[in-house]
């Protein structure tokens, strides 16, 4: 019978069928970060547990770190505290750490490929929603909560529910400056954040093997915000050049082996999917989130929607409240909306490449009086080798902050934050209420866009902005 990516991969890794529908699946690679192991680490040492497999783990601080300064003594307690309990449980469980002052520290999302912790064929399982991005190398990789990491830890197996599947077929060609980010915020807003629920997302079609894998990566992590707790794309050549000669990845013979396997992964032509989308790639135009959830994104040349268009009751008094939230009035154009903050970084688009694209906009231009706007790279590594291309020097001489690797102000949990009633352009990929600080409002978007709303003062269509001079 001919089978899907997610059908291969969970085939693999099945150890048994259990009553009543769930299985226990084998799990390969576990990422480990300061906010969801605590309570893990913790339940593995009231039961007298050791960690059964621990270099198949890797442990590092990226949520609560802060990115103004790195080495020395975290001023922040809470901060400091968590990244030093991570530190303590991982040389007492032997569980390999990436130190904060290392060059392997970074966003578990970011690092994990980068090092070739991530492979394709393989489980792998962190206490994070956003593990959705490694099934851009064809993983089976989903977020678990945070006694699933305990059990993880002890036994290198979880309990799990067969998803569903579904297909989302991707053709035509990205306009420029259009990219994989305005596709995702396309692809939720039509299918809306439940969309991809109970789904296993595997994205097809020669616009996907012509994405870089930062691409890929990207259109993944955000399969959670359609409600898609896996999103995947078929290994190929792309995958393999990425992968080739990373520091964990096979090496000689082996790597030759797995290159063999991995080529074996994709879903077969005639593969059955439960549900399947369509979406044509020329048609998106860049977009931004206007609201408080990240399928509340339109085009850029859009204009707030007005809710008393909406016949369902429930649905208009939501898109109400967002707006109030959000401090928008139906039918003001999106462009134009000013700005105070902008952020550059997170899981979704702090990999090198969305760092050249920011900057290739930011180069010979100012940010707008106003306006602060800092760029936090994924990894300490990215940071370096944009550094090596002289980005930093792009963004700082524009007016830039240029910061250490974490996940910044993509969520309130360091120093990095919103003051009440800001309003940021921001590549992360979550707008809720407070994510960015209280009373903070998020603009989803891309690195172009996000870098031209810093140029401009406010949210702009990256297409339409003023020449450098
Ligand atoms: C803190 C962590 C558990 C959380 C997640 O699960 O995704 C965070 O990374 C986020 O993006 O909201
Ligand atoms: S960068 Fe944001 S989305 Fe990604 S892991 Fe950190 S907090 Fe979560």
């Amino acid at each position: 019978m001919p089978s899907t990516l997610y059908d291969k991969l969970w085939d693999s890794h099945l150890v048994a069928d259990l009553p009543g529908g769930e299985a226990l699946l084998y799990i390969d690679r576990h990422l480990v970060h300061e906010v969801s192991s605590p309570q893990a680490f913790q339940a593995l040492r009231d039961a007298g547990r050791r960690v059964r497999r621990p270099e198949t783990h890797l442990a590092v601080a990226d949520h609560a770190v802060p990115t103004r300064a790195r080495g020395g003594t975290i001023a922040d307690p809470l901060a400091s505290a968590q990244v030093a309990e991570l530190e303590a449980n991982a040389a007492a469980f032997d569980v390999p750490y990436r130190r904060l002052d290392g060059e392997g520290q970074g966003i578990v999302h970011v690092i994990g490929p980068e090092a070739g912790f991530t492979l394709p064929g393989i489980t792998l399982v962190c206490g994070d929603s956003h593990t959705t991005t490694h099934g851009a190398f064809g993983a089976l990789a989903f977020g678990i909560g945070a006694s699933e990491c305990g059990t993880v830890m002890a036994a290198q197996c979880l309990k799990q529910t067969r998803a569903k599947t579904m297909r989302v077929e991707l053709t035509g060609t990205l306009s420029p400056h259009v990219t994989a980010k305005d596709v995702a915020l396309a692809l939720i807003a039509r299918i809306g954040g439940l969309g991809a629920a109970g789904h296993a997302v595997e994205y097809i079609g020669p616009a996907v093997s012509a994405m870089s894998m930062a691409a890929r990566m990207t259109l993944c992590n955000m399969t959670i915000e359609a409600g898609g707790r896996i999103g995947l794309v078929a290994p190929d050549e792309t995958t393999f050049a990425f992968l080739k000669g990373r520091a964990m990845a096979p090496q000689g013979a082996p790597w030759d082996q797995a290159v063999a396997y991995w080529r074996t992964l994709g879903s077969d032509p005639e593969a059955v999917f439960d549900k399947s989308v369509t979406l044509d790639l020329g048609e998106i135009a860049p977009q931004v989130s206007w609201g408080t959830a990240p399928d509340d994104s339109a085009p850029i040349t859009a204009r707030v929607p007005d809710p008393t268009t909406l016949a369902d009751p429930s649905a208009r008094a939501k898109m109400e409240k967002a707006l109030a939230y959000m401090g928008l009035s139906a039918g003001t154009a999106l462009s134009g909306i000013a700005i105070d903050r902008v952020f550059i970084g997170s899981c979704t688009n702090g990999r090198i490449e969305d760092l050249r694209a920011a900057a290739a906009i930011v180069a010979g231009r100012r940010v707008a009086p106003g306006v602060t706007a800092i760029v936090v790279p994924g990894s300490t590594a990215t940071k370096h080798q944009a550094e090596h291309e002289g980005l930093d020097a792009v963004f700082l001489a524009a007016g830039f902050e240029w910061r250490h690797a974490g996940c910044s102000m993509c969520v309130a949990m360091n120093d990095d934050r919103l003051l009440p009633g800001e309003r940021c352009a921001s590549t992360s990929n979550r707008n809720f209420e407070g994510r960015q600080g209280p009373g903070g409002c998020t603009h989803l978007m891309s690195p172009a866009m996000a870098a031209a709303a810093g140029i401009a003062g406010h949210l702009v269509d990256v297409r339409t902005l003023e020449p450098a001079r």
